[in-house]
């Protein structure tokens, strides 16, 4: 098999022929050649070589030790940086724990040999030809997930290649192959030795891709969430039910992917927010997922008991445009079909809230305190906010005069109770 070159290997080729000119050997590996075989667009250039660490450094001036512990150089060229690695071994699993440093090797087979799928398992030469020789190219030609050699062994040397696994089964619609699958499900408990955030950033590559649905539903089907080294406690919520997870592809943010596909299993907004610390989420993205969550549970309690003013109340707590994120996974999600949310007319009355802050109030403490004739103290941003909630609301207009008689007649009001 003869490839051309997409462009970003095309530009690495200069790095690839001075290595071959000094007489060593050098071939592309991993995703992009993977992705040039299937045809899909490439993103990381990765190039392995015969060439040690310190041979490779000696050649190009720009480079950066990036990876000396498994023997990568980071290489920058015409602006773009490449990932130089030279041919190795893994680690066996009794230095799982405790990895004993690179067995460098020299056969471009046996390099291929430690690699996770076949499809992964692929050199591509300067000149276009593909080394392929554990037909990683027909196995995408059957769109199956393979491991290289012995399953067993591929995935106690890293557990996390399971997740990878069902990424790859997930994003490009793929079968896995029977001995790979049970070897999976097999070697599930290895999931504890895998750092929280390794598992995070392969739920996201499963969220992003074109079909999370199909992740959820392999992820569900592989029990591997189950086993992590913190157990997640979304785990308790997930059921194997692929008429589940909406049109969760329809969005294109990825948060707004996260809280719809969380919303789509039932899940609790303080489950969600528990699983995604332990996930290691950063804050921002975690709140943001979240306060999308409970909106949608705000919305269900307030259809339920008529409450008429929680929108203009959530909208002016956490602004403009997490509801309009929130407005975007309710509609992507079925539950919105199942409840009485109108969406429509919460959309509508988000563009029309006539004041969403305290400084578009006209109104402010000290005005107020000296109207009712009482020493300022936590009455007051009580009294502001809920004057900006029915100013928002349309309840009230916002003039001067007309909030001071609204906040005396609640004072009255407050009196009488009392
Ligand atoms: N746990 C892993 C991770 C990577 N690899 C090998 O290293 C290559 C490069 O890995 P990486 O850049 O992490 O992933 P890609 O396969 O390129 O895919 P993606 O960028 O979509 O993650 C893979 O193709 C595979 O050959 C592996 O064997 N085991």
């Amino acid at each position: 098999m003869k490839l051309s070159l997409p462009k970003p290997l095309e530009a690495a080729v200069p790095i690839v022929s001075r290595l071959e000119e000094s007489g060593y050997e050098a071939v592309f590996v991993g995703g992009a050649v993977r992705d040039t075989v299937i045809g899909r667009p490439v993103k990381d250039v990765d190039i392995a070589t015969s060439a040690r660490p310190e041979q490779v450094m000696a050649l190009f001036p720009k480079c950066i030790p990036t990876g000396l512990r498994h023997g990568t150089i980071t290489i920058v060229h015409e602006g773009e940086t490449y990932e130089v690695t030279t041919y190795r071994q893994e680690s066996a699993y009794e230095d799982y724990r405790k990895p004993s440093g690179v067995a460098y090797i020299t056969s471009l087979e046996g390099d291929l040999l430690r690699r996770d799928f076949t499809i992964n398992a692929m050199a591509l030469r300067n000149d276009g030809s593909v080394f392929d020789p554990f037909n990683g190219a027909g196995d995408i030609e059957r769109r199956c997930i393979r491991c290289v050699g012995d399953a067993d062994a591929r995935f106690q040397e890293d557990a996390l290649r399971m997740m990878r696994a069902v990424r790859f089964i997930a994003v490009y619609g793929y079968q896995p192959a029977v001995s790979t699958w049970k070897a999976l499900r097999k070697h599930r408990e290895l999931m504890r030795h895998i750092a929280m955030e390794r598992v995070q950033a392969e739920l996201d590559k499963m969220l992003a891709g074109s079909d999370p649905r199909r992740a959820l539903v392999w992820l569900h089907a592989s029990g591997l969430l189950h086993k992590m080294k913190e157990p997640l406690p979304l785990t308790e919520y997930m059921r194997v039910d692929s008429t589940r997870y909406g049109l969760v592809e329809q969005l294109a943010d990825l948060d707004c992917r996260w809280a719809a596909a969380l919303l789509d299993s039932a899940i609790p907004s303080a489950i969600a927010d528990e699983s995604l610390r332990l996930l290691k989420l950063s804050n921002n993205r975690r709140l943001r997922i979240i306060g999308i969550m409970r909106m949608h549970e705000e919305a269900l309690a307030a259809a339920n008991n008529e409450g008429a003013d929680w929108w203009a109340e959530t909208v002016i707590r956490d602004g403009k445009q997490l509801a309009e994120d929130w407005l975007l996974v309710e509609s992507a999600i079925h539950a919105s079909a199942v409840t009485p949310i109108d969406l429509k007319i919460l959309k509508a009355q988000l563009n029309e809230f006539p004041i969403l802050t305290l400084k578009q109030l006209d109104m402010n403490g000290r005005v107020l305190a000296q109207r009712l004739r009482k020493p300022a103290g936590p009455w007051v941003s009580r009294c502001l906010h809920r004057l900006l909630v029915s100013v928002a609301g349309g309840k009230l207009v916002n003039e001067r005069e007309k909030l001071l008689m609204q906040a005396e007649l609640w004072d009255k009001e407050d009196k009488s109770d009392e």
